[in-house]
């Protein structure tokens, strides 16, 4: 890991490279070093000219200026992601938000401090920039799994009417997916056995998918009759959690699918696959990257159309992740696979960042972290949804969803569940939305 801090300029930065990995933080020119924090020699100045396309942080003010920063809007060079859920890819430079005018007059110092770099030989530096922006998709499609994955292990019964309007609003926020429930015993998960209710009422709705969890053919029969125009199926790459979450072994799982896969086929019903456990078993522990992918190829074998590769207990990290998801992409085309974090150790973001890297461009995440599997005890819910679009925002990859609706559905849910929010970004910003909802 490289560390730099560039104390010529107004600003200071430290800037930290690791591996594919890239973060930039802005300090305040009355930022005081602190005696862990390695100074930036003059010798790696140079560098600073790589990530400086990454900058997206007002110099002259030394901090993020609100209206930029707290929506997690996008000021990468050629990425510009506007406050509204539009994202406008190789904008000319003119509409650049650092060229905007402050206060009535053109923030020529910030401008400046912009595109300084520009002129720095730093060829590696800024390879390594554009390498990392060049990887990135330039659109994500999210799955919101929070009214299913999300609502499953609730304790108390959610009222069906609750359900449907979390996903009104989700609908209303632009999210392309929303898995709805589950189409499975409602004496294994009693919180979903309104599945039918809950399909009906939205079953009409135009323009968002609706996939919803069927273990098997009853399943599947009976999210048809309701109206479910997208299945879903899913497998463990851990035979533990298989018979535990399932009550059976994965090669049985997988022959019940064939028969959900074939079935759907007959009908022209789309179907998602689900691999669990692709990085730890809450019984087996570490599950080796083969297993995953091995499950993963038949699926996507049988006919499914995307595979969901899910960290159902959150353990993974980067270093995890990756070799797992080498594994899948061996036998799986990379355009058909899909993340699913947990966040139990608060490693989602990172592991979503290398995904994204490696090709993968469909997320899976719940609105305010909602969730956890009742067949895998102390996991956690999913990443959020919000954290996830004020990153993606960030990074300059175009969702579709307004991050301040989505913030409210998050709010809604989590009142009338009576739980935290797990969303840091809806924490952060939850307040000042209600205060001004035009900056959304
Ligand atoms: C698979 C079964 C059904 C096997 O359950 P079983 O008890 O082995 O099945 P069975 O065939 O012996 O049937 C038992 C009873 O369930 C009924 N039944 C049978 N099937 C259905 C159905 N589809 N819908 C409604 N009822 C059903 C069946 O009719 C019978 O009723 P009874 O005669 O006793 O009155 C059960 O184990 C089950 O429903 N499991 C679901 C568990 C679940 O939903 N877990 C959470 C999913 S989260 C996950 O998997 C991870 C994921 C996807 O989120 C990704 C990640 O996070 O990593």
């Amino acid at each position: 890991m490289l560390s730099f801090k560039n104390l010529s300029n107004p600003s200071v930065w430290r800037i930290c490279l690791s591996g594919t990995f890239l973060a930039a933080s802005p300090f305040t020119s009355h930022y005081t070093m602190s005696s862990l924090e390695e100074p930036l020699g003059l010798e790696k100045f140079a560098s600073l000219d790589s990530v400086s396309r990454l900058r997206r942080f007002s110099t002259s003010a030394c901090r993020p200026r609100y209206d930029e920063m707290e929506m997690g809007n996008c000021l990468i060079e050629g990425r510009s992601c506007s406050s509204s859920s539009t994202c406008h890819e190789d904008s000319p430079r003119d509409t650049y938000p650092w060229r905007r005018q402050i206060n009535g007059r053109s923030n020529s110092r910030y401008l400046q401090d912009r595109l300084y770099g520009t002129s720095c030989k730093d060829n590696g530096g800024r390879d390594f920039a554009n390498k990392f922006l060049r990887e990135l998709p330039r659109y994500v499609k999210i799955v919101e799994v929070g009214p299913r994955d999300g609502l499953q292990n609730e304790k108390n019964v959610v009222p069906t009417s609750v359900k449907i309007e979390l996903i009104q609003r989700l609908v209303a926020s632009g999210l392309p997916v929303i898995e709805a429930t589950s189409f499975v015993s409602p004496k294994w998960v009693p919180q979903l056995a309104d599945a039918k209710d809950v399909m009906e009422a939205i079953r009409d709705v135009d323009g968002v998918r609706f996939p919803v969890l069927t273990p098997n053919l009853k399943g599947f029969e009976a999210a048809v009759a309701a109206g479910a125009k997208e299945v879903a199926v899913f497998a463990s790459a851990s035979e533990s959690f298989s018979k535990s979450n399932i009550n059976c072994s994965i090669e049985e799982s997988l022959a019940r699918y064939r028969a959900v896969a074939e079935a759907a086929r007959k009908l022209s019903i789309p179907v998602r696959g689900y691999v669990s456990c692709v990085v730890g078993c809450p019984v087996e522990g570490p599950v080796p990257p083969s297993n995953v992918a091995r499950v993963a190829k038949e699926l996507f074998d049988m006919g499914c159309f995307e595979i969901s590769l899910g960290d159902t207990i959150g353990v993974g990290t980067p270093g995890t992740v990756v070799p797992m998801l080498q594994a899948v992409m061996a036998v799986v085309p990379v355009d058909k696979l899909a993340v699913h974090f947990h966040d139990t150790y608060g490693q989602s973001l990172p592991n979503i960042l290398v995904s994204l890297q490696m090709g993968i461009s469909t997320l899976d995440s719940s609105v305010s972290g909602l969730g956890g599997c009742p067949y895998a005890k102390g996991a956690s819910g999913n990443v959020a949804t919000e954290d996830v679009v004020y990153m993606l925002r960030g990074l300059g990859i175009k969702t579709n969803v307004d991050l301040g609706k989505l913030i409210s559905a998050g709010e809604f849910i989590s009142k009338t569940l009576g739980r935290q929010n797990g969303s840091k970004t809806a924490a952060a910003l939850g307040k000042k939305m209600t205060a001004d909802a035009s900056k959304i």
